[in-house]
């Protein structure tokens, strides 16, 4: 039997931590730190992801501000609104939920969110200090998994890891924080010709590719740690016949937990950590901004 790694134990950890450091801020400095989440369009999931970044939010003291804006909104409009946002005192930290409808340029809009407000981490200026080791807004969900890892296995030096995936906002930030924790780091991606075998020979293997269940067994070392970012939504036919949905990882949990040393569940996994990491984010721009501002 592995061990599981509990994402909603270690995330009420985390948010245990961001609540006494909200109310030490607020007797500093009288005011909230403030998270403004900006949705575009009507996307379900992306609904549930809000709406549960709002609930932790405000269970953690922080003040967030929500912007729903219609699906055809204008590049100008939502650039209006990151400068607002932008010059806002009372906002701290703005994150714009991705993906963005295929009419906005999602670099560009990024690329306006002030890098000291970037919660999300995705800024050019944010990207380059993780790459040169010298990071503050660390991207949440690879963040969230590096607590896990060092939860379950404590110093990471030497360890192989494999990093299926190579996306902007997981893949690479999770292959650097890894490489920073003296891991030997291997990213495979869709142009892997055998990834199986790259993944074979990981202590840690992180599954961050968006294809449901997609990791089996024979993906896996023996012994291996096993973290499963993936989000998927499948539909299988329930108990009375009828069609239930239902949340899946990238990693085929039942198949893979034998061979395994750790492995962490979907849901009740990363996603919570994600949350988590971003109301910690939120506290290390608010303060930062606050030192800025010199009071
Ligand atoms: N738990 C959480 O908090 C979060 C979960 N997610 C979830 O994580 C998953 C990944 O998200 P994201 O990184 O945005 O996804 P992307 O679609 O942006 O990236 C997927 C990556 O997987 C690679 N890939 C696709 N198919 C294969 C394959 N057959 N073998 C090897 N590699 C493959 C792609 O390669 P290539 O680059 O060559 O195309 C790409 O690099 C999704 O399920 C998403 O919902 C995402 C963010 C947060
Ligand atoms: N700018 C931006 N930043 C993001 O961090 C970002 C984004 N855009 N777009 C979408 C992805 C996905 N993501 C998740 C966060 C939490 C859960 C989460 O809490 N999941 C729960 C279950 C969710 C539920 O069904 O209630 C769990 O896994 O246990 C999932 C997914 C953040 N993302
Ligand atoms: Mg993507």
């Amino acid at each position: 039997m592995a061990i599981r790694i509990d994402g909603k134990v270690i995330s009420a950890q985390v948010l245990d931590g961001v609540a006494s450091d909200a109310a030490a801020f607020l007797d500093s400095y009288g005011i909230k730190p403030g998270l403004a989440v900006v949705l575009v369009g009507e996307d379900p999931a992306s609904q549930v992801y809000v709406r549960n970044k709002i609930a932790r939010a405000t269970e953690s003291g922080l003040n967030s501000i929500e912007h729903r804006l219609p699906m055809d909104t204008t590049q100008d409009t939502l650039n209006q609104l990151v400068a607002d946002l932008n010059a806002d005192p009372a906002v701290h930290g703005i994150l714009v939920q991705l993906p963005l409808p295929a009419h906005l340029d999602e670099e560009q809009i990024i690329a306006a969110i002030s890098p000291e407000k970037d919660v999300d981490g995705f800024h050019p200026v944010n990207v380059g200090a993780l790459s040169v080791g010298k990071e503050s807004l660390v991207p949440c969900t690879p963040q969230g998994c590096m607590i896990m890892l060092e939860q379950v296995l404590g110093d990471l030096s030497g360890k192989h890891a494999v990093v299926v995936g190579r996306s902007n906002i997981v893949g690479k930030p999770m292959a650097a924080l890894l490489l920073q924790a003296n891991c030997s780091v291997t990213i495979v991606h869709s142009r892997t010709p055998n990834p199986q075998a790259l993944a074979q020979q990981g202590d840690i293997l992180v599954a961050a590719v968006g294809r449901p269940e997609m990791i089996g067994a024979d993906w896996i070392k023996p012994g291996a740690t096993v973290i499963d970012v993936g989000i998927n939504v499948i539909e299988r036919v329930g108990p009375s016949g009828g069609t239930q949905r239902k949340l899946v990882g990238d990693v085929d949990y039942a198949a893979v937990e034998p061979v395994a040393y750790a492995i962490t569940p979907v849901p009740g996994g990363v996603g919570p950590m994600t949350i988590a990491c971003l109301m910690k984010n939120t506290l290390v721009a608010a303060r930062r901004l606050q030192q800025m501002s010199g009071v």
